[in-house]
């Protein structure tokens, strides 16, 4: 699948950015032809010629005492060269124990569901919107909603935003694995693109309050659940005032909600801390907590086939009509 080599593909990159390592070089060593490499010192050179980008790409820093301190120098280096196989030595191994297998020794992941919730101004949106860019293996599902659209927001981007009798047909032709009702209005996860992710192997990303968190849990209990919180209660209600989307009555209300939610922490398997100024480190341990799941023995045995049944009605909380 493309977008599957893409997400390796980007996975690689990370690899080879995560193994590059701080060197320093002078400016006369620069000038002499010494240093690391010329290709080294050409981003050095784009630093000291005033290309900032350049250079911050590859995480260049310069030191007005030391010289230049540059990121990117084993970037030249070749992988340490592995000996070949001895021909022979591999035709006697066949001989003995009959043609060698090349399968995957490894078994296959199965498709997780990554649910991330925690309180409204968090940060869910800014970390999933930065997460979409750098995970292009994910599949990112799209909620439906009897919400007005904000300003800004695009249909089907960041909800398909519906009338609420339509809201009300799909609960009666259970086409929703899971709604509730959020700040009075309805919310809701199309089932048909978390089934049709699912069957092409695809790990599934929702992004939901959190008693849409619990009620998704009790659906597929192998789910990864993730509760996004901020630094502290004053940060929080600084984000979401200061984004000026709900007049006062709405953000009281929303800031209330949040105190609760908070309590619902010890419901999940991971709480990450989305703080002030550091969107990346959280898209980062939110990545990190995904792929070390993934790679649980108990998530790739084959036999094994917890979790994904989720196919009676969608059990609606807070079903208070609107
Ligand atoms: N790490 C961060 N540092 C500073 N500001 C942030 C950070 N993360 C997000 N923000 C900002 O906080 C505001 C709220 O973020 P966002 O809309 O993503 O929250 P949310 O959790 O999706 O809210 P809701 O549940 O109401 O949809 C936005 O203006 C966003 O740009
Ligand atoms: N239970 C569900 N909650 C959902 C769903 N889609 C979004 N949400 C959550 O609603 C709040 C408020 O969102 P806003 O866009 O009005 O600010 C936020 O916490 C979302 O995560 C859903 O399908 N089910």
């Amino acid at each position: 699948m493309a977008h599957r080599t893409l997400g390796r593909a980007a996975a690689r990159g990370a690899q080879t950015l995560r193994s590059l390592r701080r060197t320093t070089v002078s400016p006369t060593e620069l000038a002499d032809g010494h240093g690391p490499s010329t290709s080294c010192r050409n981003l050095v050179q784009c630093s000291v010629l005033g290309k900032p980008r350049e250079t911050w790409r590859l995480g260049t820093t310069t030191s007005p005492t030391k010289g230049y301190s540059v990121v990117g120098a084993e970037q030249q280096h070749k992988a340490p060269t592995q000996p070949l196989p001895d021909p022979e030595v591999m035709k006697l191994v066949e001989a003995a124990l009959g043609p060698l297998d090349t399968k995957p020794l490894a078994p296959p992941s199965r498709p997780v569901v990554i649910v991330i919730s925690g309180p409204s101004g968090v940060g869910k949106d800014a970390v999933l919107n930065r997460l979409k860019e750098q995970r292009e293996d994910l599949y990112f599902v799209v909620t439906a909603t009897s919400r007005p659209k904000r300003a800004g927001e695009v249909e089907g981007r960041d909800y398909f935003f519906v009338s609420k009798d339509k809201f009300e047909g799909w609960i009666a032709d259970n086409m929703l694995l899971e709604y509730a009702v959020v700040y009075g209005e309805y919310k809701g996860i199309p089932r048909q693109q978390v089934d049709a992710a699912l069957a092409a192997g695809t790990d599934v990303v929702l992004r939901i309050d959190v008693q849409g968190a619990a009620t998704v849990k009790r659906l597929i209990p192998d789910c990864i659940s993730i509760f996004v919180t901020a630094d502290s209660e004053d940060v929080l209600v600084k984000r979401l005032v200061a984004r000026k989307t709900e007049p006062l009555d709405k953000l009281l209300v929303r800031v209330k909600t949040a105190r609760a939610e908070n309590d619902h922490i010890k419901n999940f398997d991971y709480v990450v801390v989305n703080r002030d100024g550091e969107l990346d480190a959280c898209v980062a341990e939110v990545s990190g907590i995904i792929e070390a799941e993934k790679a649980r023995v108990v998530r790739r045995h084959s036999s094994h086939h917890g979790g994904h049944n989720h196919h009676h009605k969608a059990q609606g909380q807070g079903q208070v009509a609107p």
